[in-house]
């Protein structure tokens, strides 16, 4: 049911947008304490069975436990990053757990079971002749590192002017940032999100997930890109124009 326009609830949703919180999700700091709290034990976990199943046994199903890792990170930043650089719109949803549910736990459930899939059954078995399955597993690593640390200190550099929410009316506080890594592409967050996605599935060794996640990712941001440049010349005009001119996004074909 709706609540009439100046009842508080109406008021303090009209004053506070970015707190828009989903059904379900606690509002209180508790919650979102309990949460991260939780994220912090399922990193520490997931690292710690990592290094032991690495030391211990020769398995191929390290590969899970350093996907739940990098997920769990992933996650755990992307509430901190926000808490801590633009903390005036910090709540459950920075967590990004629930963005584009239930489409993004299905992506992530599939990557687990053919990875679990595939190395239960052909133990043994890399999909890409000879040593190159290393190799790939090896690029994923470097891109699954890279990836994180260009989206995460994107967000760091962007402070108040990154929001999770694409947003539609321009803040004060919004900024046009063209320095640092936005120097070198106009999207850096984005550019890190889609390298870090493709490289877990390179890592756990997942042709289907491989090719999925490259064009279930490429699509989306290249939807997103678009809406979002729109608006950025509503807001700063020829700035961002000569800014789009000069400076590519590195995600190919993606931009243009
Ligand atoms: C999820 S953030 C992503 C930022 C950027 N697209 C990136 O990948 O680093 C989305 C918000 O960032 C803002 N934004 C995007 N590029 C920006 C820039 N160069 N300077 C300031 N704000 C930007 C948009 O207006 C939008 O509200």
């Amino acid at each position: 049911m709706d609540s009439p326009p100046d009842s508080p609830i109406a008021q303090s949703a009209q004053a506070t947008p970015d707190k828009a919180y989903l059904p379900g999700q606690p509002k209180s700091l508790e919650g979102i304490a309990i949460r991260s709290f939780c994220l912090g034990i399922a990193l520490a976990l997931s690292v710690v069975s990592m290094s032991l199943t690495l030391v211990y046994t020769s398995s191929p199903l390290w590969r899970l436990p350093f996907f739940m890792g990098a997920l769990s990170t992933f996650h755990f930043l992307e509430f901190w990053t926000t808490a801590k650089y633009n903390t005036p719109v910090a709540n459950i949803g920075s967590f990004l757990l629930t963005a584009n549910w239930p489409a993004y736990a299905i992506a992530h459930m599939a990557a687990m079971l053919e990875c679990l899939f595939t190395k239960l059954v052909f133990p043994n078995r890399s999909w890409a002749p000879l040593y190159s399955g290393h190799i790939i597993a090896l690029l994923g690593f470097i891109m699954v590192f890279a990836g994180q640390f260009v989206r995460s200190a994107a967000m760091v550099q962007a402070g108040q002017s990154f929001n999770h929410t694409v947003q539609h009316r321009k803040k004060d506080s919004h900024n046009l940032v063209t320095t640092g890594l936005y120097s070198f592409m106009r999207h850096p967050a984005y550019f890190g999100f889609f390298y870090w996605g493709i490289g877990t599935q390179m890592v756990l060794g997942n042709p289907f997930c491989f090719v999925a996640y490259t064009i279930v990712l490429w699509r989306f941001f290249s939807a997103r890109v678009k809406h979002e440049e729109a608006l950025l010349i509503k807001f700063f005009g020829d700035e961002y124009i000569n800014y789009k001119k000069r400076v590519g996004t590195l995600i190919p074909f993606v931009g243009h």
